[in-house]
């Protein structure tokens, strides 16, 4: 059963959007909640409806969230409810965070969570292919999460399968910082950065079409002991050092690259810039059609456009199967795991 935290007020300009967020007591829920209700996510004129998803177990953590939430006063909260049902959070729903799964500790690989996570995406995907809203759009952010996002896809055969993506923006806004930091140039001279493939270990960070300020990703990278030993391993292991020094798995940057992702998504690329969501395949760049790999992107405001035409060389390619090779596996393993 829901529970409001009190009437929807009237007056406000736009229609609100519905936003169910999963996992919304845990680390990266309680990251994400108070940004998206203050505007970060869709605009500061946007009012939203937020529902909280969690485990029975979590339920009052929800609702003290919720008093929190309230104890903001902010404008645009048309309303909180929170829910332990899937169905019923997320009937009429317009953007879902796909946020509560179980994180990884340390020692483990990300593809280590597929059989204890892969069976929440599968009854998720299918409680929205039955009661979503018909514009629902879905950010994959528990981990495995490109493959997560492909679960739910698949049990979802109703819903185009372009409005499941899953998270690499944390991945690429960490290029972006890392890049930065090299260059001696701020992040906003940063621009043509990708992350191809998993948000895994295996992921690309490709530099080879990147600006920073007045100088080349591609004269950056002519420094290959840098980029091999330094800025690619930095990216793709920055989850791991994160958990070895905190103690705990990324909360507050993935909420920060979630919001951006559905920022983007959701109100459209600035100018000419891309960046990199994990999306379907349609076939593009060799990626094979249906994995939910990784790739440069632009938003229209509606939809994802991959960015067509960019040269891979031998370099990158090599690197972009590595990771197409382990989103490949990871599919065979949920397969595998679906006959036993
Ligand atoms: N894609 C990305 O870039 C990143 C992904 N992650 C992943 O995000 C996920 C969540 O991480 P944290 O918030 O740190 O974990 P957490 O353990 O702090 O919170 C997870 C929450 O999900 C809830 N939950 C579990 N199963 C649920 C279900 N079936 N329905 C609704 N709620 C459920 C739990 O009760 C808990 O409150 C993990 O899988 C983590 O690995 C974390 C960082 C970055
Ligand atoms: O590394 C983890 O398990 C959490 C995560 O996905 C990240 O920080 O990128």
């Amino acid at each position: 059963m829901p529970t409001p935290t009190g009437p929807t007020p009237t007056g406000f300009t736009k229609p609100p959007v519905v936003v169910t967020v999963t996992g919304a007591a845990g680390t990266i829920g309680y990251a994400a909640l108070f940004r998206v209700a203050a505007g970060a996510m869709l605009g500061r004129d946007q009012p939203v409806v937020l529902r909280l998803l969690e485990l029975p177990g979590a339920i009052s953590a929800a609702e003290g969230i919720a008093m929190e939430l309230d104890d903001c006063a902010l404008p645009q909260l048309a309303a909180v409810e929170i829910f332990d049902d899937p169905r019923a959070a997320f009937d009429g729903v317009n953007q879902v965070l796909l946020i509560g799964a179980k994180p990884r500790s340390k020692g483990m690989e990300r593809a280590d969570l597929l059989s204890a996570n892969a069976s929440i995406f599968a009854t998720q995907g299918a409680a929205l292919n039955e009661v979503a809203a018909p514009d629902v759009r879905v950010t994959v952010v528990g981990n495995p999460a490109n493959t997560n996002a492909a679960i739910a896809a698949r049990h979802a055969p109703d819903i185009p399968r372009e409005r499941f993506s899953a998270l690499t923006r944390l991945d690429h806004n960490r290029a972006i910082a890392q890049l930065s930091h090299r260059a001696g140039v701020p992040v906003t001279e940063i621009s043509g950065v990708t992350i191809w493939g998993n948000h895994s270990a295996t992921q690309y960070p490709d530099i080879f079409h990147a600006r920073a300020g007045e100088t080349t990703g591609a004269e950056l990278a002519r420094d290959r002991e840098w980029l091999v030993d330094d800025f690619i391993p930095t990216v793709a292991q920055r989850g791991s050092a994160i958990i070895a020094a905190r103690g705990a798995s990324s909360a507050a940057s993935a909420a920060n690259g979630t919001i951006d992702h559905v920022q983007t998504w959701a109100l459209g690329t600035p100018g000419d810039s891309w960046t990199s969501a994990a999306i379907v395949s349609p076939g593009a760049y060799g990626v094979p059609e249906g994995l939910v790999c990784s790739f440069p992107v632009r938003s229209d405001g509606t939809d994802w456009q991959i960015v067509e035409g960019l040269e891979i060389n031998e370099f990158s390619r090599a690197r972009i199967d590595a990771s197409v090779a382990e989103l490949e596996a990871e599919i065979a393993a949920v397969d595998a795991l679906a006959t036993r």
